[in-house]
């Protein structure tokens, strides 16, 4: 009995020690060198930060965004860290036809696609639901149907080059918290999508694989400013956010969790303790700092 007991706690030591590290350290940065790769995003924040480990990798950027002098800006730093190639194409993602064009550009530069990373998101407020849906209607846009867009119009060439799309989402992608109604929506949207259009791969052997990123709060100008104050929870830096986010989408992971102990472990109490969950997330909320809706 006693060797039984043994037994089993080793199994289970073993297979925890496998899920928690399987992977982990087979990253390889130089894999990137040479890639074709397109960051959206990419003016600011965690896109920019993507764009400039590429840039190191060795591999060929196209960013986008709207704001054309930072892009110009990321693009010739991108250069200076040793890309292959850099390029920009400014415009918006609340048009499904730039989205496209974003590929096509891709297309003409590379002649070919490896990686498409989709991390762009509009502008939202971070206060109570005010009631407006168009803006929820605005975001599905420029969140979610704009990704969708991007992914169908790259696949001919991903599935050629068996290359990856990794999308950005968020801890409130996969649970709701105050004051993301619309936001929140958009990523749980993405999660629906991108899950479901994952098993329809495997189903076909369709060669793409897709890594949806599950993040938390990271360091960045805009969620900084928005939520500062009201989130107790310290940010994470954004330079270690953009490197985890490459790696899970080179090594072809399903999901990325980060940071791990902010986002798994949290989600952990999802399905079995969802009322606690609440309660923490509550916790971490002074409402009291929170600013006028702009
Ligand atoms: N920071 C955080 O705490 C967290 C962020 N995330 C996710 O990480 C990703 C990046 O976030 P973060 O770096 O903080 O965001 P930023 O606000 O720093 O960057 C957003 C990027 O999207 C661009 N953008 C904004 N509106 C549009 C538009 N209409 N069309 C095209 N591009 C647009 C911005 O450039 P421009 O204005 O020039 O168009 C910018 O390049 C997002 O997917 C976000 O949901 C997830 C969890 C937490
Ligand atoms: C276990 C819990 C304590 C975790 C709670 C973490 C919550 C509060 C964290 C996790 C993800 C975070 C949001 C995010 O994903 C992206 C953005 C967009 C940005 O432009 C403005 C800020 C915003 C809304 C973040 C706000 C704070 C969020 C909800």
């Amino acid at each position: 009995m006693a060797l039984l007991t043994k037994l089993i706690v080793a199994v289970i030591g073993l297979l925890l020690a496998f899920y928690f590290y399987s992977g982990n350290d087979a990253f390889d940065p130089s894999t990137l060198k040479g890639k074709k790769v397109i960051v959206t995003g990419a003016s600011s924040g965690i896109g920019e930060q993507m764009a400039y480990h590429l840039a190191k990798m060795g591999s060929h950027i196209l960013i986008t965004a709207r704001t054309e002098d930072r892009l110009k800006k990321v693009v010739d730093k991108c250069v200076e860290l040793g890309a292959a190639s850099a390029h920009y194409i400014p415009g918006s993602m609340d048009n499904m036809t730039f989205a496209k064009q974003v590929v096509h550009e891709a297309e003409g530069l590379f002649g070919g696609l490896d990686m498409l990373i989709l991390n762009h998101i509009g502008f939202t407020y971070f206060n109570y639901f005010d009631g407006n849906v168009d803006h929820v209607r605005d975001l599905l846009e420029i969140n979610v149907l704009s990704y969708a867009t991007m992914t169908v119009a790259a696949l001919p060439m991903l599935k050629k080059s068996g290359g990856n799309v990794v999308v950005v989402s968020s801890f409130v992608g996969k649970v709701g918290a105050p004051f993301t109604v619309p936001y929140s929506t958009t990523k749980f949207a993405l999660d629906g999508f991108f899950s479901s259009l994952r098993m329809e791969f495997k189903q076909q052997n369709t060669n793409v694989s897709i890594t949806l990123c599950v993040i938390s709060y990271i360091d960045t100008d805009s969620a900084v400013n928005t939520v500062a104050g009201v989130i107790q929870q310290p940010a994470a830096p954004k330079e270690e956010c953009a490197f985890e986010i490459i790696k899970g989408g080179a090594l072809r992971q399903r999901e990325v969790y980060y940071q791990y102990q902010a986002t798994k472990i949290p989600l952990l109490l999802r399905d079995w303790a969802p009322e606690f969950l609440e309660y923490i997330m509550l916790k971490n909320y002074d409402v009291t700092k929170l600013k006028p809706q702009q």
